[in-house]
């Protein structure tokens, strides 16, 4: 590919990735691998620089571009390289027009910008949102230890106990110890997130969200499958990545259960009343994964987070009806909006009395609400909250 065709071969991809964020449907990772997937001819140098274009776009870009074009025509005025492509050669984009519309720049659309900071967060923890993240590696500690483990390049330790840290683009897929399940990729929050749950050996735990299974794997690695841990999720595709995982990670999950959005007791009912902790991972805008998702603020408005909101109370009212007497429920979001984060806990207090808050030891973040916050900022990981909550 010319340089010129690989602008014009973004402006197309980048059509599509605003189509499906408006759309809410893929996101840019798997439209961008499902562009490489139908073009196998793509080399790999064509296929890292036609990436880092849709990328800077899209970082560049806070409101939805109007079109791809006019969110590249947006990088070419800031990067002279990229204008002097838009020359009209074959393949590549036909020069720019007089008066044609460029995308605005910025961190996020207005509205999005001013939850944010209403959040608590300033320039400079809105603007760690759009740097690239590195890539965190969590060691299996049941089939391996950080201390002994030898990998092809030496990872940074971490403040988890089986945390490492490599450069973002490090591909450990390929790597040996990952193929045998010695390691998961695995940002740190997450890692000291299930660190902090509090569970134990023996307990009967309900991961009611538990999606393709990364905080489910983590759970069991860290009580030496010494625990009945039962994942739920309602996304077929999602849970069907667990087993294969479990079975690579040598991880016990006792039961997977998918479940119907809205009737979800009818596949959990049996559980009713017994489990000591239920994880609640909850559905959420993501906000706190933008490093490696920036498209996510696209997909963003008022109408969904409050949808998002509804969706947050109802699983963790569902958790309610799990937990025994005198169990417990942790609420976490991936997300650095009060909205999604602080404000659900005295929601959730509210419709259930009797429940209170309790405190999670993590050893980096800051209290937030009843709960705690980790951002990429202050603690180099992806944006969570996480709450405590004690049942009757
Ligand atoms: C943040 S993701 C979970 C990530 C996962 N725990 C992990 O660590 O990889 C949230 C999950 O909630 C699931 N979900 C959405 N609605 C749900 C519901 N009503 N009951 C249970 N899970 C639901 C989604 O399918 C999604 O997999």
């Amino acid at each position: 590919m010319t340089p010129a065709a690989r602008v014009q071969a973004a402006i197309e991809l980048l059509d599509t990735i605003i189509a499906s964020a408006r759309g809410k449907g893929a996101p840019a990772d798997r439209i961008i691998a499902d562009y490489f997937r139908a073009r196998r001819y793509a080399g790999s140098k064509d296929r890292r620089a036609l990436r880092d274009l849709v990328y800077r776009a899209i970082r560049l870009c806070g409101p939805v571009p109007q079109s791809g074009r006019a969110a590249m025509l947006a990088v070419a005025g800031q990067d002279e390289a990229v204008a002097v492509l838009f020359d009209g050669s074959a393949h590549g984009p036909a020069p720019r027009a007089e008066g044609e519309p460029v995308a605005k720049t910025g961190l996020a659309p207005k509205w999005l910008a001013a939850t944010l900071r209403a959040s608590g967060l300033g320039g400079r923890e809105i603007a760690a949102l759009m740097e690239r993240a590195p890539l965190d590696v969590r060691v299996n500690a049941l089939k391996a230890d950080r201390a002994a483990l030898v990998l092809p390049e030496a990872g940074e330790p971490l403040a988890a106990p089986q945390g490492l840290r490599f450069p973002s683009g490090t591909q450990v897929e390929a790597w040996e110890a990952y193929r045998e399940g010695l390691i998961e990729v695995q940002d740190l929050g997450s890692q000291l997130i299930v660190e902090a749950l509090p569970v134990g050996q023996g307990d009967t735990i309900i991961d009611l969200c538990a999606g393709g299974g990364g905080k489910t794997l983590a759970l069991a690695a860290r009580l030496n499958n010494a625990a009945c841990i039962i994942a739920a999720d309602t996304d077929k595709r999602r849970l069907g990545n667990l087993a294969p995982r479990a079975a690579r990670a040598g991880a016990a999950v006792d039961h997977t259960v998918l479940l119907d959005p809205g009737r979800e007791m009818r596949a959990l009912g049996g559980f009713a009343g017994k489990a000591d902790h239920v994880l609640v991972d909850a559905p959420c805008s993501g906000s706190g994964t933008w490093r490696r998702s920036p498209e996510g603020r696209w997909r963003l408005d008022p109408t969904e987070l409050a949808r998002l909101n509804q969706l947050q109370d109802h699983v963790l009212d569902l958790a309610a009806q799990l937990v025994r007497p005198g169990g417990s429920v942790s609420f976490v979001t991936c997300s650095l909006l009060d909205a999604e984060g602080a404000d659900r806990i005295p929601a959730f207090l509210a419709r259930h009395p009797g429940w209170r808050a309790e405190a999670l030891a993590l050893p980096l973040g800051r209290a937030r609400g009843a709960g705690w916050r980790l951002d990429p900022f202050h603690d180099g990981t992806d944006g969570f909250f996480v709450a405590g909550l004690r049942s009757p």
